[in-house]
């Protein structure tokens, strides 16, 4: 093992009080204490464009933060307001196929709760098994199924840090119902096609999957798969924050053997901007909805 944090088998060596040092760092910059926090996955970083009064911080300009390699990912910690709610925006995130640990990956999450989140709200690009899916649906996350933590990769894993939350999490009730509901209103107020509920499969990629693998999933339970935004929402169930995710399907997942829909990265980048309308729309206005939610 090597002693620079960054390898998978590293240890979490951040204390609460080192990642109080990056929330601190950020609030002596700026004066919004954001009370959601937004992650925008890949090709869906054009949903800041939609927030006001920002202030932006490069990630290699925050102390002690890991930064992003991905295409599609920016880059960028955004502070400002959406439909008038103080919110925090990742605009590209970390994955674990970038060979960060994983409690590198959550580390921002736990930087917006000390900044004062209580809600998160997750997007991704991810492949539909589900054959009634469509490319370009929308699918909100009502349930997930985590093969990096069956396998033994869990972003809670190393020294339990007791201010943010307990040795043992559950999280059967992940995905917040009422915020869910709330989207589906959302979604049908503006008429959005192609929405969707279903169980998000997450794999460690870069690779994506095989036919027989995503054969399972479909036996599982799976309906669409991609490689991020189950480890936020495990370190968020864990410090109180109430979250909602959605994936926009950017590619059927190959379910055949005969060489059709094999995704690639810059197919899916594509589908995340011919989507960008709606789903720049359905977050402007769920937005505007949740300022009204009361969390419990
Ligand atoms: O989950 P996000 O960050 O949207 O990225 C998705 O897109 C990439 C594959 O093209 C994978 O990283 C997959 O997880
Ligand atoms: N693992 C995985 N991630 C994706 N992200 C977007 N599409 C896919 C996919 O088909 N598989």
């Amino acid at each position: 093992m090597c002693d620079n944090n960054s390898c998978v088998g590293c240890k979490n060596p951040y204390t609460y009080e080192d990642v109080e040092k990056i929330a601190n760092f950020l609030r002596s910059k700026v004066d919004i204490k954001p009370r959601i926090g937004l992650v925008c996955g890949t090709g869906l970083g054009g949903i800041p464009a939609l927030m006001t009064d920002t202030v932006t911080f490069p990630y290699g300009e925050i102390p002690n933060f890991p930064v992003s390699t991905v295409a599609g990912h920016d880059g960028k910690l955004i502070i400002g307001y959406l439909s008038g709610t103080p919110i925090v925006c990742m605009q590209g995130r970390f994955h674990f196929f970038e060979g960060y640990p994983l409690w590198k990956v959550v580390l921002p999450i736990r930087v917006m709760k000390i900044l004062g989140i209580s809600i998160l709200v997750l997007s991704n690009a991810a492949g539909g098994i589900n054959s009634s899916y469509s490319i370009g649906d929308i699918m909100f996350l009502k349930d997930h199924i985590n093969f990096v933590a069956l396998g033994g990769h869990n972003p809670l894993q190393g020294d339990n840090e007791e201010k943010f939350g307990p040795r043992f999490v559950a999280i059967n009730d992940s995905y917040d119902r009422e915020i869910l509901k709330l989207a589906k209103n959302t979604a049908k107020e503006l008429g959005i096609k192609g929405v969707q509920e279903g169980v998000y499969c997450c794999i460690g990629g870069p690779s994506f999957e095989t036919v027989a693998e995503l054969r399972a999933m479909k036996m599982l339970g799976g309906d669409a798969v991609g490689m991020s935004t189950v480890h936020e929402v495990i370190t968020a169930m864990h410090c109180g924050i109430k979250c909602f995710a959605f994936s926009l399907i950017t590619n059927k997942c190959p379910m055949e053997y005969d060489g059709k829909n094999t995704p690639n990265h810059e197919e899916i980048l594509d589908v995340g901007k011919e989507r960008q309308d709606d789903v720049r729309k359905f977050v402007e206005r769920l937005f505007k909805n949740l300022a009204q939610f009361k969390v419990k």
